[in-house]
């Protein structure tokens, strides 16, 4: 995924920084106060964890192992809650603190690390704040029971809607952003994190990455002809027809205007512009419909392969990009691969 998307990471590292600041300030304080109050050891472990929380700050920003650190200080910090909770002469008010578990849990954890800490640490401080209520006659007041255990209940139903909103929301947005509307194709953003994954595949099974540039042939003059409805319909069509003939592990994707790529793993320069070629005899088959009638369209191809043509998407667009051009200065619809070279042999137009 980009990096400017990774919203999940970005707003978990926003929260859990904002939780160590207040386990900082939190910590310092209530331990300075059981100092005076002579509880030793409570103090003595909140004062320990305001300063591993204080370290905690110095990497949330960069490590890759958000997760992780998250868990190793999340179980202590609620163990610590329900310590204190047990503990007679703590207040019971902590209790307070133990209702914050689910919105911290699924904030930082999602939908189902947030759910079974949550039901874990409410339950157990459910438990204990209904255990300083105990007395010789009843080990459950009901009353007490019933309160705290409806309300956080409430609280992880509530924090569980909120997250599994959000994850749809994020999941939506994600695929909006890397979807091309006219013609609901992948777009230029989606490449870019396709490439990347199959890219790390490719060198790491020492197989060939193709990428192929085209371009429609004249498409103003579908415009001037038929309006811009009927060029949209023209590019509905291509991204609907053009596809049938890719494997499923190919992408196609518009890049704006007339322009599409195909990224094709496994495909070294010569089967990359086969399949282009194959990909314009399928257009000459099967011409777009507009205004109630067929209408030739062809395009000019481009093709660059890793490796050979450079190592980036960049560096593969800009070498398939200027091939496409020798397509089109070498009299349209037709594929070239490298350079001239590889030239297929133009198909007769209208076909
Ligand atoms: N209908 C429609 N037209 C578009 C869209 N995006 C770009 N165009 C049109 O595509 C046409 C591109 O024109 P040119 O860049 O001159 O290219 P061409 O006519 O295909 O000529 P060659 O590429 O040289 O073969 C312009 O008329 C644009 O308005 C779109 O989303 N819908």
């Amino acid at each position: 995924m980009p990096e400017a998307l990774e919203t999940s990471q970005q707003h978990r590292r926003l929260v859990l920084k904002a939780l160590l600041w207040l386990t900082v300030g939190g910590g310092l304080v209530f331990g300075a106060v059981n100092v005076g109050r002579e509880m030793w050891l409570l103090a003595g472990l909140e004062i320990i964890y305001a300063l591993f929380a204080l370290s905690l700050l110095r990497i949330v920003d960069t490590t890759p192992h958000l997760r992780m650190w998250t868990l190793i200080y999340l179980f202590p910090f609620f163990a610590l809650m329900t310590f204190a909770l047990v503990l007679p002469r703590t207040s019971f008010t902590v209790f307070a603190w133990i209702q914050t578990v689910p919105i911290i849990c699924y904030l930082l954890l999602g939908l189902r690390g947030g759910l079974w800490m949550s039901l874990g640490f409410l339950s157990l401080g459910v438990v204990a704040f209904n255990y300083r209520y105990m007395t010789d006659d009843s080990w459950l007041n009901i009353m007490v029971a019933a309160n705290v255990g409806l309300s956080s209940a409430a609280i992880l139903l509530f924090s569980h809607i909120y997250e599994r909103s959000r994850v749809a929301n994020e999941a939506r947005l994600l695929e909006l952003a890397s979807t091309d509307t006219l013609t609901g194709l992948a777009n230029r953003m989606k490449l870019a994190e396709v490439f990347q994954r199959e890219r790390s595949h490719a060198l790491r099974d020492n197989n060939p990455l193709s990428l192929i540039i085209l371009d429609l042939d004249h498409f103003k003059h579908v415009n001037d002809q038929f309006g811009h409805e009927g060029g949209d319909r023209a590019l509905r069509h291509i991204a609907q027809l053009l596809p049938q003939r890719l494997r499923d592990t190919d992408l196609f994707c518009r890049l704006g205007g007339e322009e599409f790529a195909v990224l094709l793993p496994g495909a070294d320069l010569a089967q990359a512009a086969e399949r282009a070629n194959k990909l314009r005899e399928l257009l000459a088959e099967h011409p777009p419909q507009i205004a109630e009638a067929s209408q030739v369209m062809t395009f000019s191809a481009g093709v660059a392969t890793l490796g050979e043509d450079g190592q980036s998407l960049d560096s593969l667009m800009v070498i398939a990009d200027r091939r496409m051009y020798e397509a089109k200065g070498g009299g349209r619809n037709q594929v070239v691969a490298a350079g001239q070279q590889y030239h297929l042999a133009p198909m007769s137009s209208g076909r």
